[in-house]
């Protein structure tokens, strides 16, 4: 094959690079479960625990214009602990690789300590190592370890037709918010930790800013559907149609997402849609297909109360996988994919 013809990575999906990645990679004796899923879960001596990563780099998740360093640990760390608790286990511990270019301020890394301890203190979750390198760009690579409680690992694999889609957490705050900045509309400064239902125009844009900056993943959530018997989960960071559809291909089954159960999420939006100009279906797009909230999607038998912070989103069709929007194909296309789009 000469260079010309070599298939280059942005030709491929995420999902296509993981599948001829996977393959090729070694499975110890201790691998309970193995990549595809939120986090992988791994035997230990006297039981076993969840272990998961994921990398922020500048520029491609966050600009340095934007985000403090506080706000990046932040985010570094809920990224991690809600692929933690997507499996239906309490974080633990972390571990934080930094690379920082030489010129960046000293208390950006402490800003970013701080960041980390603000989210990972309130859990209980220590962060316990990591490295250190320089380099042109800031990238943190995090890696998170959790505790199963005893409890089966929640995967994506488990829903069945006839149960009930759910999700806890906001949707398309952390999108709006970022369209906000793009625009130059509003700076980190106007980021507000009001109530994004407030009428008030400012209060709305400022709940969307902060919803970028600094996401407000519903930790607690994932063991709470873990012991509610939830038949399958996962964290919504590229966006809901896009998750939603890893879950139906993981679980075998059809996913129908309710339009009117998003109508307070998009209610929510507005301020921020008018502020850009855009309509209502722009803010629906948002609540769809935003990334980085955070929020939790998960499947329960249809006779499970909901437990606390989740609501009908949907429900669990029987295959072909696949998701719709009130029965038809989604009008918007999209969700983040690093590469193909
Ligand atoms: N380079 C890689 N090598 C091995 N496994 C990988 C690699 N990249 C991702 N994976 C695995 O592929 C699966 C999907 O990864 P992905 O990053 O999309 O999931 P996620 O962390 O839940 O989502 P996001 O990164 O959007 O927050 C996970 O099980 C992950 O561990
Ligand atoms: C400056 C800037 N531009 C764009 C975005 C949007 N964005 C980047 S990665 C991602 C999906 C989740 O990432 P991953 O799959 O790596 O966890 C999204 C929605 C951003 N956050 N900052
Ligand atoms: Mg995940
Ligand atoms: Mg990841
Ligand atoms: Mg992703």
């Amino acid at each position: 094959m000469t260079d010309a013809t070599r298939p280059l990575v942005r030709h491929l999906t995420e999902e296509e690079l993981l599948a001829r990645i996977f393959p090729l990679l070694p499975m110890g004796p201790a691998t309970l479960l193995g990549p595809g899923d939120d986090a992988a879960v791994v035997a230990a001596p006297d039981g076993r625990f969840v272990v998961t990563t994921d990398v922020l780099v500048e520029d491609r998740h966050f600009r340095r214009r934007w985000s403090a360093g506080d706000d990046v640990g932040a985010r570094a760390a809920t990224a991690n602990l809600a692929d933690v608790a997507a499996m239906g286990a309490r974080p633990t511990s972390l571990v934080v690789s930094l690379v920082v270019p030489g010129d960046l301020p000293v208390d950006w890394v402490t800003g970013l300590a701080r960041g980390l301890a603000d989210v990972c203190g309130p859990v209980g979750a220590g962060v316990v190592g990591g490295d250190l390198s320089g380099g042109d760009a800031v990238v943190v690579a995090v890696t998170a370890h959790g505790d199963l409680e005893g409890r089966e690992p929640v995967t994506r694999s488990g829903a069945r037709p006839g149960d009930v889609l759910a999700y806890a957490g906001h949707r398309g705050l952390s999108a709006a918010g970022l369209a906000l900045l793009d625009a130059g509309l509003v700076g980190p400064e106007d980021a507000t930790s009001a109530d994004p239902g407030a009428d008030d125009v400012s209060g709305g844009v400022g709940a969307c800013v902060a919803g970028y900056l600094r996401p407000e993943a519903p930790l607690a959530a994932g063991p709470e559907a873990a012991r509610s018997g939830t038949t399958a989960m996962l964290d919504v960071s590229d966006g809901l149609l896009r998750d939603a559809g890893r879950l139906a291909r993981a679980s075998g089954v059809g996913v129908d997402i309710e339009r009117d159960a998003l109508a307070g999420d998009v209610d929510r939006l507005l301020p921020a849609a008018r502020a850009l100009g855009v309509g209502r279906e722009a803010a629906l797009a948002w609540a769809l297909t935003g990334g980085e909230d955070h929020g939790l999607l998960a499947a329960f038998p249809s006779d499970v109360v909901l437990p606390e912070g989740f609501r009908r989103v949907g429900r669990v069709l029987p295959g072909p996988a696949g998701v719709t929007v009130d029965g038809q194909e989604p009008a918007v296309r999209g969700g983040w994919d690093h590469f193909a789009g």
